[in-house]
């Protein structure tokens, strides 16, 4: 099933052309990891996909539906982890998840046992009645992640989510997101800088300056550049 579909997508600011022509799919499932250094497009990409701007020219859909016709369709089956954090620090887990489980309409027995799901799946459990403040920032990012999927969406997109943290944080963060991926038929859209978080993507796409350079398994651009990892491959092909 193909969960979003880009053509010819373009955004500026001003004179600054922030996204260039961009074209990019996600089917069901999918880790796709999309690399690009700052200024890329990245965010850009990530506020139309979550249908906060309008691109200046092409089109999107997602699940087959766009956001003029069908934008709280979409938004109902869509995650969204942003690079600033959207949970309240003073508030514990729970009453977080809970505030934004209403959003979607969770109440009651339903809600506390997708919370604890939740919980319980990013090694939360017994930590959900502590304030986010508390919480170390992995800590705090998986409550970011699990905020995203409170809905139990097809599609998460996630801006930059390991900003912050360690190299062993980032690692375990990137496997649990693939996990859920694999094991819960969710298709992630995974924007970084960092090359060794999308070395075992499906698929990677590489933005640079609003234009798709490069995309494919880790495996196709590394031959297809002819070098000897995906570090090498994403220098060589970025340029
Ligand atoms: N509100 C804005 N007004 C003017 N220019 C902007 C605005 N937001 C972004 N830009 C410019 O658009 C381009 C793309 O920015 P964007 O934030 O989408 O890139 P990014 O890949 O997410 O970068 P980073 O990795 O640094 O977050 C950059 O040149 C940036 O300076």
């Amino acid at each position: 099933m193909s969960v979003l579909a880009m053509k010819g997508v373009e955004k500026s600011y001003g004179a600054v052309k922030a996204l260039d022509g961009v074209d990019l799919s996600l089917e069901e499932s999918r880790f796709v990891g999309l690399l690009g250094p700052n200024g890329a497009g990245k965010s850009t990409l990530f506020q139309i996909i979550a249908g906060l701007f309008v691109p200046d020219a092409g089109e999107v859909s997602l699940f087959g539906l766009t956001h003029r016709e069908d934008g709280p369709e979409i938004r109902r089956r869509m995650g969204v982890v942003f690079q600033a954090r959207s949970v309240d620090l003073d508030m514990s887990i729970r009453a977080n998840l809970r505030f934004h489980g209403r959003l979607f309409g969770l109440r009651g027995r339903a809600l506390n046992a997708r919370i604890d799901a939740l919980a319980e799946q990013f090694g939360l459990a017994e930590l959900v009645s502590r304030p986010v403040r508390t919480l170390s920032g992995g800590q705090q990012r998986k409550v970011e992640i699990a905020r995203a999927l409170i809905n139990d969406p097809d599609l998460i997109i996630m801006d930059e989510p390991s900003a912050g943290l360690d190299t062993p944080s980032r690692r375990a963060l990137v496997a649990d997101i693939r996990k859920l991926a694999r094991e819960q038929k969710v298709a992630v859209l995974w924007a970084t800088h960092l090359v060794d978080e999308v070395e075992e993507a499906d698929d990677v796409v590489m933005l640079v300056k609003g234009r798709v350079v490069a995309q494919g398994t880790p495996e196709a651009l590394i031959a297809q550049s002819g070098a000897d990892d995906l570090t090498d491959a994403y220098s060589s092909l970025t340029g």
